[in-house]
């Protein structure tokens, strides 16, 4: 696997390197990498199908979403203890710290611990101990989004809102993520009602594979203040503009979308034509450890693949200030450290 290092990178990355950005789509299960993995197996005895680093990634080959799926959920069964969730957590704030992802929101799938018998509460454990050294050690600013299974039954994540009610102020929003196709936003009213009740910001995976009507559904259905990938839009203009016009955010993942073959390479990947068209999109990483770049590769990726601009690269930093789930007066800190690095590297 290819991880595109510094000096690689071409002048606007190298800019945006050092400047403060946001994070807003991010799996943890999906930064758990080759070398944790392998050790967490180890630790619990899990077998799996590879012995060596090597083998690992040879296997992060995928043909579309479920393919992936499937790697995915086997890699996060080794996450069995306190002690697991605290280094996964551990691991991806690093990568915060080294690429300055000032603020991430990172979603938490409990449902997927579920079959080891792991309660979210020994998850909950482990994050917030790697989470309050970050914010102690370097300002790590971090939300956590409970993100339910759409391939599970509805019950299944009304049982799963339900548990999560003791534990309802570590999280600012609820996501809906999994397997897309057959599983549409409409399967979901009453856990999305329950969780407005309960006052969650509300996000869900939509138009990632799924036709650009299950984001039309995701936003009529279940009332959500922010599509995840969303792509898929770009095929109805009806949708685009009323995207634009309520600058309704798109988080964007595009190695994830080019690993997952929703685009045969990453020239054809839509993201700078859903900005220039006044959409709120955003970059993201989604599953760094398995597509193989953090935030910073995938913006990289733009400026290789797409030529993005400095002006492009600026607006969707800004954007995804604009699209967090945050109050606007963490938002106006943000863009008073974005200022400050302006003014020293204009
Ligand atoms: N890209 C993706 N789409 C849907 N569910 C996911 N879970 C982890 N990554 C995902
Ligand atoms: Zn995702």
């Amino acid at each position: 696997m290819r991880h595109v290092t510094e000096q690689q990178f071409g002048p606007v990355t190298q800019w945006l390197a050092g400047m403060p950005k946001a994070e807003l789509h991010l799996h943890i299960d999906g930064s758990l990498r080759a070398p944790r993995l392998l050790q967490l197996a180890a630790k619990h005895g899990v077998s799996l199908p590879y012995s060596s680093v090597e083998e690992v990634e040879a296997a992060y080959n995928f043909s579309d979403l479920q393919s992936f799926l499937d790697l995915y959920y086997l890699g996060a069964s080794v996450l069995r203890d306190a002690d697991d969730f605290y280094l996964l957590m551990k691991d991806y704030l690093e990568v915060c710290r080294v690429q300055n992802i000032v603020h991430c929101e990172i979603m938490v799938e409990p449902q997927t611990y579920l079959p080891q018998g792991v309660d979210l509460g020994v998850v909950l454990e482990g994050f917030d101990r790697a989470i309050a050294e970050a914010k102690s050690g370097w300002g790590q600013s971090v939300g956590l989004i409970l993100s339910f299974l759409r391939h599970l039954p509805e019950a299944e994540c009304l049982e799963m809102l339900t548990a999560a009610d003791p534990y309802r102020a570590h999280f600012c929003a609820i996501g809906l993520a999994s397997a897309e196709r057959d599983f549409p936003p409409a399967n979901f009213q009453t856990l999305y009602r329950e969780a407005a009740k309960r006052g969650y910001a509300l996000t869900a995976h939509a138009g990632e594979e799924g036709p650009p009507s299950f984001i039309h559904d995701a936003l009529q259905l279940l009332s959500v203040a922010r599509i995840d990938h969303g792509v898929r839009a770009i095929e109805d203009e009806y949708l685009l503009n009323q995207l634009a016009a309520d600058r309704l955010p798109l988080t964007v993942c595009p190695l994830s979308n080019v690993r997952l073959c929703v685009y045969d390479d990453m020239s054809q990947h839509r993201i700078l034509d859903l900005l220039d068209r006044g959409l709120c999109v955003t970059v993201n990483s989604d599953d760094p450890a398995y597509f193989g770049g953090d935030l910073l590769e995938n913006f990289a990726a733009l400026e290789t693949d797409l030529s993005m601009s400095k002006e492009q690269a600026l607006l969707l930093v800004r954007n995804s200030f604009e699209a967090a789930f945050l109050q606007n007066e963490e938002k106006n800190l943000l863009e008073k450290q974005l200022q400050d690095y302006l003014a020293r590297n204009p």
